[in-house]
């Protein structure tokens, strides 16, 4: 029997998931569980880096001195993008800013005006989004940065804790492909692309793939943390590559994969990109997951729609769970209104946003709360719909099976919708993909998992699946056409 420990951190929450494999089967148990709240700054938008280093600390602590556990690995997995600058004596000198921090929107314009949209992605495959590191740093270089100016390592977040962890300053290849100046063609950095921009390509630093043992855990750590010498492995740092390599796919029909939690990332797993102009045309990305695969998928402003709704309803004094408001969404009236989920990327007021969203486009403002939460599930399930539509039109077959894991897999309302939208089988599960994928890997790394088969063999092996059927059904046609003229094809 072996105990690894995935952090897991995600845009609102972090956990310290404690994972024991026995005879093929994963065991996941939630050691700690703290907030993940970014801080504003006069100048900006910005994650409380420290805060989150003290917590995985504290997850650590429960599994040394709580549980008196010794463990086979930690890795850590969060987010995409986002990163932290060290100077040449590994000091923190730019403290990772929030990827909804609103400089980058100028610096995104200015960096496609300087570099050009289709030489940006015939180097990087990437979705083109305000939020990448490329326009983060951009925004730094046109702000006059000293830090960046000092700086002289990038690491993205997974990077820049596990560092904290075992003193390793490695960057991780599946976060790197999230960063828009890593080449997923030539496997390399793009630093064609930074010396364009007048970026600094020698803070990018040596690409290991997902697995690798970056070292251990540093002494003072294993003396606080009750723990010995722990190795600190790099997992599918970027928390969507380790939920996809966690699919319970068995590969008997096609299948794409939707990780559901504030984001939506719906795609394929593919051998090699596809850096097109008619993938530029239906911006879709080519990220890389384990075993080198290719992640193509789309972004989609997932269930951050109903956190946000959620937030400004708190605000307001009333307080609902998620379940709650996702059984008032049952009860509401179909098809209200239909949206494009990806108009509402920015933090605040969102149930005002998607009233003025409906008056604008001369659609009806839902009615209660159980109403906007319904059309946020409805406009989520076309557009999965759609973007099905485009994965298919790329890869050249029909997709038969949506496989949804992550948090958001648990929204049966949801999975339903998805059935009922695009007619395909919907596999929902594991909730816990990405704290699973974190530890499998880790699991590779260590020798004790063959491969990405063996692991998905694991995972079949150890969680509940759900499955919804889908089948044509008319009055969600009507209201996809509807959908595909308020928002456009
Ligand atoms: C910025 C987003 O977090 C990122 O693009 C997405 O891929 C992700 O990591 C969602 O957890």
């Amino acid at each position: 029997m072996s105990h690894y420990v995935a952090i897991d951190l995600g845009a609102e929450s972090g956990r310290a998931m404690l994972g024991t494999l026995a005879g093929g089967r994963l065991q996941l148990e939630e050691l700690h569980r703290f907030l993940n709240e970014p801080v504003r700054l006069p100048n900006g938008l910005y994650w409380d880096a420290f805060r989150l280093f003290r917590d995985i600390r504290e997850g650590l602590r429960k599994a040394g001195r709580e549980r008196n556990l010794k463990l086979d690995g930690i890795a850590v997995d969060t987010w995409g993008v986002d990163y932290g600058l060290l100077d040449a004596n590994g000091e923190l000198v730019v403290n990772p800013r929030h990827y909804r921090d609103p400089r980058n929107n100028a610096a995104y314009d200015a960096a496609l005006a300087a570099a050009g949209k289709e030489n940006i992605f015939e180097q990087t495959g990437l979705q083109f989004m305000a939020l990448n590191s490329l326009y983060q740093l951009y925004a730094a270089k046109l702000a006059g940065s000293p830090g960046l100016r000092a700086a002289e390592k990038l690491l993205f977040m997974p990077d820049l804790l596990s560092y904290w962890l075992c003193g390793s300053k490695k960057n991780e290849l599946t976060i790197a492909s999230t960063s828009q100046f890593y080449n997923p063609t030539l496997r390399r950095w793009s630093t064609e692309l930074l010396e364009t921009l007048g970026l600094p390509t020698h803070i990018l630093g040596d690409i290991v793939p997902p697995g690798t043992r970056l070292g251990s855990l540093l002494d003072d750590l294993q003396d606080t943390c009750g723990l010995g010498e722990t190795p600190v492995f790099a997992t599918a740092g970027h928390d969507t590559a380790a939920a996809v390599a966690a699919v319970p796919a068995i590969g008997d029909r096609p299948w794409c994969y939707i990780s559901s939690g504030t984001w939506s990332l719906m795609g394929v797993e593919i051998d090699e990109p596809i850096v097109t102009p008619r993938a530029l045309e239906l911006t879709l990305t080519n990220e890389i997951g384990v075993e080198g695969k290719t992640r193509l998928l789309k972004n989609i402003a997932g269930l951050w729609l109903v956190q946000e709704c959620r937030r400004a309803w708190l605000l307001e004094g009333q307080e609902y769970s998620y379940t709650e408001l996702t059984r008032l969404a049952a009860e509401a009236a179909p098809f209200a209104a239909v949206l494009d989920p990806d108009q509402f990327l920015e933090p605040g007021h969102m149930p005002e946003r998607i009233a003025a969203y409906c008056s604008k486009t001369g659609q009806n403002v839902p009615e209660g709360l159980g109403g906007f939460v319904r059309v946020c599930l409805e406009s989520l399930a076309f557009r999965y719909r759609q973007v099905l539509e485009s994965l298919e039109s790329l890869v050249g077959h029909r997709i038969e099976v949506i496989h949804i894991v992550g948090g958001g897999s648990k929204n049966a309302l949801l999975n339903q919708f998805v059935a009922s939208a695009t007619g395909r089988t919907v596999i929902a599960g594991p909730t816990e993909a990405t704290a699973a994928g974190n530890i499998l890997v880790q699991a590779i790394g260590a020798g004790e998992v063959k491969d990405l088969k063996q692991l998905r063999e694991v995972v079949r092996n150890s969680f509940e699946l759900e499955t919804y059927e889908g089948k044509p059904d008319p009055a969600w046609d009507r209201a996809y056409e509807r959908y595909v003229k308020v928002r456009g094809s």
